[in-house]
């Protein structure tokens, strides 16, 4: 099912009060930046973006998790392994063009109405990270590094009072999942497909994320 965005089915809000949604597929649907234009020109968007390959391997090992008997990631990744051609219409690794994705927000939205959340650093340093949201949303810095640690079981960042709550927060079971191991010729392969789009994307997005 295609994304809906209308106010109607958004929660009601006080003054002051910001109603934030949240749906990975907004940014990939091509109908969604005219939908959301048509709902409020004023809106603010927020982007979080990682490596393509970290997140193609990440959305594999949800994909394999409910249906275990697919091909390899190695497999799915080409159109013809053989000849080393790359199926950029497999989902996982086409949601990752996210040149090609901001090029149709951008005929509707300026760049200043959307951020970019740095995957990477939103584990590196989560305080930073959000500390940079809170200023895009024009709020003040109340989330700050002292709201995290490290959990080293988990290997992420966690939070160690939530609101309401005394005890430490961890995402759940399917955030941070051990990823397969994945031939380094095929990452190879995904790093020179990858490099143009993520260089066009940096200039897009004016924000150079590393990734090599
Ligand atoms: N603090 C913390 N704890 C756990 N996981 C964290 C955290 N910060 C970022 N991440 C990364 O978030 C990835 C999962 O987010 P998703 O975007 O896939 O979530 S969603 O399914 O779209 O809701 C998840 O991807 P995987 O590692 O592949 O599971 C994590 O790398």
């Amino acid at each position: 099912m295609s994304p809906i965005c209308r106010w109607s089915v958004m929660p009601k809000a006080l003054d002051g009060q910001i109603v934030m949604e949240k749906t990975p597929r907004y940014f990939v649907t091509p109908e969604t930046p005219a939908r959301i234009h048509a709902m409020s020109r004023d809106i603010k968007l927020i982007v979080v973006v990682r490596d393509p390959i970290t997140r193609a391997i990440s959305d594999y090992t949800q994909i394999i998790s409910k249906t275990p008997d697919i091909p390899s990631f190695e497999n799915l990744t080409f159109k013809n392994r053989s000849t080393g051609q790359i199926d950029s219409l497999w989902s996982p690794l086409y949601i990752g063009l996210y040149a090609k994705h901001l090029e149709r927000w951008l005929a509707y939205f300026p760049l200043t109405k959307i951020h970019f959340v740095h995957g990477e650093r939103l584990i590196s340093d989560p305080a930073g990270e959000l500390g940079r949201v809170q200023d895009f949303l024009g709020l003040q810095r109340i989330i700050r590094d002292k709201h995290f640690y490290f959990n080293k079981t988990k290997g992420f960042p966690c939070l160690k009072k939530p609101e309401g709550s005394s005890k430490p927060h961890c995402l759940g079971q399917t955030k941070g999942r051990t990823h397969p191991k994945i031939d380094p010729e095929v990452i190879l392969k995904l790093r020179e497909f990858y490099q143009p789009h993520n260089l066009k994307f940096y200039q897009m997005a004016g924000m150079d994320f590393g990734w090599q």
